[in-house]
C-alpha cells in the first residue's frame, strides 16, 4: 500500500494521485499531459487555492532518473505538506492562495517502473532506438539547450546518451510543450534528483555565467541554509557546470533560456555513503529538510512576481 515514507511502485503512486486529487477537489486537480515510450500516463498535480483567474505558477517535477528514488518520494510528500497545512502553514497558506504549484511527481514513469521490476540503477528513458539494441535515453541531456555539445554521449548505449534530436523522447517533448504553452504564467522551474547535496542553477552547459547569476546565488544560498537549519544537512549551491560537472541539455538550462528566471536543480541526500539506495528510514528528514528549501524559494518568487 502507499506510504509516504516508502518508496512506492508506480502503481501505488498512481492510485495515489487519484485518492489525493478526490479528496481534496478544492487545492488539487489531475491532469494528464501524455503518455510515456511504454504508454503510461505523464500526470501533472495541479495545486493551489481553485481561483477562475490564471494565478501565477511553479513547475516542479521529480524522477527524471529512475534510479533516484528519492526525488519521487519528495514529490509525494509536498504534495501531503500542501494539502496537509494549507490553512494552518502561513507561508504555505499565502504561498497556494498566490500561486499555483504543478507537481509531476515521476516524469521517468517507464524508468521508474524499470528501475523497480529490473535493474534498479537504471538512468535513462525505456525508448527503443532505431539501428540499436541499447535502450533509452537520459532525458537530462535531451533538452533543446546547447544540446549534446558537452557532458553527454551520442552514442545509444551511453548512460548519457542525448538523443537523436533534441526532445526526441516524447516525455521529454511533452513536457517542454506544457512549459511552453504555460511559459507567461510559470515563473520557476525546479526538478529533483539525487544524489550530493547540491543546489544547482544555470547554466550547466557552459560555465558563462547566467544573466541573473546573483540572485539565483543568493536565493540558493538562502534555501541550503533554510535546509541545513533543521538537520544540519550541508548542501553547496552554484551553477551547475562549476558545482557538479559541465553538461548540456538539461532541463534547468533550457527552462532559464525560455526565460523562467528562477530555475533550479536539486540533488537529495547523500553524498555517496548510499548514494541512490538511500535507505527509506531517510526519506522522512530529506524531505521535510527539502520541504524547507522549496519553500523558501517558492515564497521568494511569490515576493518578486
Ligand atoms: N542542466 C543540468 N543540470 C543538472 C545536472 C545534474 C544532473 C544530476 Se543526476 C544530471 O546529471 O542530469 C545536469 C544538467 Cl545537464
Ligand atoms: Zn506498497
Ligand atoms: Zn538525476
Ligand atoms: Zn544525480
Ligand atoms: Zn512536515
Ligand atoms: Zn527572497
Amino acid at each position: 500500500a502507499h506510504s509516504y515514507t516508502k518508496y512506492n511502485t508506480w502503481s501505488e503512486i498512481e492510485a495515489w494521485i487519484d485518492s489525493t486529487a478526490s479528496a481534496n477537489p478544492t487545492l488539487v486537480s489531475k491532469q494528464v499531459i501524455g503518455n510515456t515510450f511504454e504508454g503510461r500516463p505523464l500526470i501533472l498535480l495541479k495545486i493551489g487555492k481553485s481561483s477562475t483567474s490564471t494565478k501565477p505558477a511553479i513547475f516542479m517535477d521529480c524522477g527524471f532518473h529512475a534510479r533516484e528514488w528519492i526525488a519521487p518520494a519528495f514529490c509525494q510528500w509536498f504534495v501531503k505538506e500542501a494539502v496537509e497545512t494549507y490553512g494552518s502553514d502561513t507561508e504555505m497558506t499565502s504561498l497556494l492562495n498566490d500561486m499555483d504549484v504543478y507537481v509531476m511527481p515521476v516524469f521517468n514513469v517507464d524508468g521508474y517502473v524499470f528501475s523497480h521490476t529490473n535493474n534498479r540503477m537504471w538512468r535513462k528513458t525505456r525508448s527503443k532506438i532505431s539501428g540499436t539494441s541499447c535502450i533509452g535515453t537520459d532525458p537530462n541531456r535531451n533538452f533543446d539547450a546547447g544540446w549534446c555539445t558537452i557532458g553527454a554521449s551520442s552514442d545509444p548505449c551511453s548512460d548519457t546518451f542525448c538523443g537523436k534530436t533534441p526532445e526526441s523522447e516524447i516525455e521529454t517533448k511533452t513536457v517542454a510543450d506544457f512549459i511552453r504553452r504555460n511559459k507567461s504564467t510559470i515563473k520557476a522551474y525546479i526538478t529533483v534528483h539525487s544524489y550530493s547535496q547540491l543546489l544547482l542553477f544555470p547554466y550547466s552547459y557552459t560555465f558563462n555565467l547566467a544573466a541573473h547569476h546573483s540572485e539565483l546565488l543568493t536565493v540558493a544560498q538562502g534555501a541550503s541554509a533554510a535546509l541545513t537549519s533543521l538537520y544540519g544537512t550541508r548542501y553547496t549551491s552554484g551553477p551547475g557546470a562549476a558545482t557538479i560537472y559541465p553538461a548540456a541539455g538539461g532541463s534547468d538550462d533550457w527552462a532559464y533560456d525560455l526565460g523562467i528566471k528562477y530555475s533550479y536543480t536539486f540533488e537529495l541526500r547523500d553524498t555517496g555513503f548510499y548514494g541512490f539506495l538511500l535507505p527509506e528510514s531517510q526519506i522522512k528528514p530529506t524531505c521535510e529538510e527539502t520541504m524547507l528549501a522549496v519553500k523558501y524559494i517558492a515564497t521568494h518568487v511569490k515576493n518578486n512576481l
